[in-house]
């Protein structure tokens, strides 16, 4: 077995008066674990303990230093706290030890290790390390099992089904979740509240867990809680920590004294300088010898952050590497942490089947949206077929039907809009899932599609049934049939556009403005408002991308084809206009139904595309 460490030295590191050692040794079997690997694609066995030690961080964004010279050490079953006043690097420090920023951007001196081996690809630290925001990033509309177990599903792809249950289980016992465990997470807001803010960032600490990442890092999770569910979370990270040999950093402002109590070591950090590393003791130790006396209604902690300049003065701890031993060969493709196989995996039907169900539960489970858009359709269909009541067969029933479906495209285009808040609120964790690997951008947008594509059938099906027969359009069955599929492939479009849309929009306001713009665009140029001929020639390219025109043109066509022989207005001279006529005057004397059919398939995929193109550079780029 190759030289890795020993179990005691790495528990204890040893610790020095002014600096933080870790050993290296020869490894023994026990270090590591078999089943319980934290990582489910491993091959190889994975170690069970992990020590993190940071040397020499610094971080520079727009050429304003954030970081300089951070130095760190952590060990296992310990808790490390990262304190410090606001703005002075904390939240920035934890992302990059967890590989949430681009290592490039680091100074090039700078050095995260895991068991002294330097990680240089920070995807792999995304692995080793378990993130918890500060803002949890969970789905409201699912129960807090069901978010357990949707993360296990993506993350132990290698473990049955039961295996899966009973990790879910053991968590949900493990953190105090059993009693809401069927209870929606919801926002927090009054409407939708779900669980409570503790058990809310319980159930993030959980998701994290369900990969049991060896090193965890939570950027302040106590933030926003009472006192009592402050000290709950922080015994729980305590527990887990011991129990478990896990690693635990975390940020926090102004620990109580209770929760002093939990943690071994402190990193305070100023103007992104360490000022102090180690224990409580040691910082008493450094305070007193300021000559300052920390009051009484004050813990060291509290007093430091008062003190944070004068102990600017004061040299910190070092971190120190002792022995550097690789833990992996360094080109060891088989480590477990990095599967290019993986990485080039364009379609996997299990994940697709997950998110599925996942996008199925929400879509159902969203009642603005699935009660809006079928009452919607239903009502629309209803109030405009009371609107246009069996139309004639005379020039002003040429006109009507017109109008009808000129209307009814824009309120079915319009009527889209409505998913732009789903979307981005699902934008944070498509975000955080696919950039840690839990599943592909790509899969995320094949289950939106298989999601989606049944639901607005039946919507097209609700909204065309009544309008097409109470308003009298053409009667042969095929000319309905294909009535449907027009109206079916609208809202296909309109999704995928509103779907793209919501990828480059940075909010629901700039969102929603964009796709009015973008939509009454689309309607002025569709031919309805403006003759083809008569459109200004830098504008024509909005005739040809227009949403509105091919489906305007189907159903015109649609609706005439099959009578063109029939006499539309008739005076004494016999008939004035047959079917045909009118498809002429709007330049329509060919069947381009089955084209446009295809150029608005072309559309619905094209903007999915786009959209899944924009996601994929997106999560590239996240730190989320
Ligand atoms: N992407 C960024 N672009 C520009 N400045 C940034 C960026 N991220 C962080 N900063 C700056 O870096 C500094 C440290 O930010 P960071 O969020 O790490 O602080 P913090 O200690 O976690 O603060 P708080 O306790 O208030 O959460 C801040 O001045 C912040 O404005």
């Amino acid at each position: 077995m190759a030289s890795c460490f020993h179990p005691s030295a790495m528990a204890t590191s040893h610790r020095e008066e002014d600096s933080i050692i870790l050993f290296s040794a020869s490894n023994s079997p026990d270090e590591f674990s078999s089943a319980s690997s934290s990582f489910s694609s491993s091959p190889l066995p994975t170690p069970n303990r992990y020590s993190l030690t940071v040397t020499n961080l610094s971080y520079t964004i727009n050429h304003t230093p954030i970081l300089n010279s951070v130095s760190l050490a952590a060990e296992s079953s310990k808790i490390l706290a990262v304190v410090g006043p606001s703005g002075t690097g904390k939240s920035t420090l934890l992302k990059i030890i967890s590989g949430r920023v681009n290592h490039k951007a680091l100074d090039p001196s700078s050095a995260v290790l895991m068991n002294n081996r330097k990680i240089t690809d920070y995807n792999q630290l995304r692995r080793l390390c378990g993130f918890v925001p500060q803002d949890d990033d969970l789905l409201p509309l699912l129960t807090v099992k069901e978010t357990l177990m949707y993360s296990a599903k993506f993350s132990l792809r290698d473990s049955t089904a039961k295996e899966r249950e009973e990790r879910v289980e053991s968590l949900l016992s493990d953190l105090g979740l059993v009693l809401v465990q069927d209870s929606f997470v919801g926002e927090g807001d009054e409407e939708d509240r779900g669980v409570s803010g503790g058990e809310r960032k319980r159930v993030s600490i959980a998701v994290e867990m369900i990969r049991d990442p060896p090193i965890l890092l939570l950027d302040e999770p106590t933030s926003g809680l009472d006192s009592r569910n402050s000290l709950q979370v922080v015994e729980l990270l305590a527990t887990m920590a011991k129990s478990k040999q896990r690693t635990v950093l975390f940020s926090i402002h102004q620990p109580s004294y209770r929760i002093l109590d939990y943690i071994s070591d402190y990193l305070i950090l100023s103007r992104g300088s360490v000022i102090h590393l180690g224990s409580l003791e040691h910082l008493e130790d450094s305070i007193a010898k300021l000559g300052f006396q920390i009051p009484e209604q004050l813990n060291p902690i509290e007093f430091a952050m008062e003190i944070v300049e004068s102990l600017r003065t004061f040299k910190p701890n070092s971190v120190a590497v002792v022995e550097s031993s690789s833990m992996w060969p360094e080109n060891n493709e088989n480590d477990g942490i990095i599967s290019k196989k993986e990485a080039f995996r364009v379609l996997d039907v299990t994940e697709i089947s997950y998110l599925c169900s996942r996008f199925c539960k929400i879509i159902y489970r969203t009642k603005q949206l699935f009660l809006a858009r079928t009452m919607q359709a239903v009502v629309a269909g209803l109030g405009l077929g009371s609107v246009y009541t069996r139309l004639k067969r005379d020039e002003e029933g040429v006109a009507e039907r017109l109008g009808l479906f000129a209307f009814s495209l824009s309120f079915l285009l319009s009527s889209t809009v409505e998913a732009l808040p789903i979307y981005l609120r699902e934008r944070r964790v498509l975000m955080k899932e696919s950039s840690r690997g839990s599943y592909r951008i790509s899969s995320y947008m094949i289950a939106n599609t298989i999601a989606f594509v049944p639901f607005l059938f039946v919507v097209s099906l609700l909204f065309s049934i009544p309008v097409y027969w109470i308003v009298g359009l053409n009667p042969s069955i095929q000319a309905f049939s294909f009535f449907v599929l027009c109206v079916w492939l609208i809202i296909l479009m309109a999704s995928s556009l509103v779907l793209f849309l919501s990828a480059v929009s940075p909010d629901f306001i700039s969102g929603n403005s964009l796709i009015c713009t973008v939509l009454g665009a689309f309607f002025l140029f569709s031919g309805y408002f403006i003759p083809k001929e008569k459109i200004p020639k830098p504008w024509m390219f909005m005739y040809y991308v227009s949403l509105y025109r091919y489906p305007l043109e189907s159903m015109v066509v649609n609706e005439y084809w099959s009578m063109r022989e029939e006499c539309f207005s008739s005076g004494n001279m016999g008939c004035l206009m047959t079917g045909e006529d009118v498809l002429k005057e709007r330049g329509l004397d060919k069947d381009t139904r089955w084209i446009n059919v295809g150029i608005m398939l072309a559309f619905f995929v094209f903007y999915r595309i786009l959209c899944w193109g924009i996601l994929l550079r997106k999560a590239s780029k996240s730190t989320h």
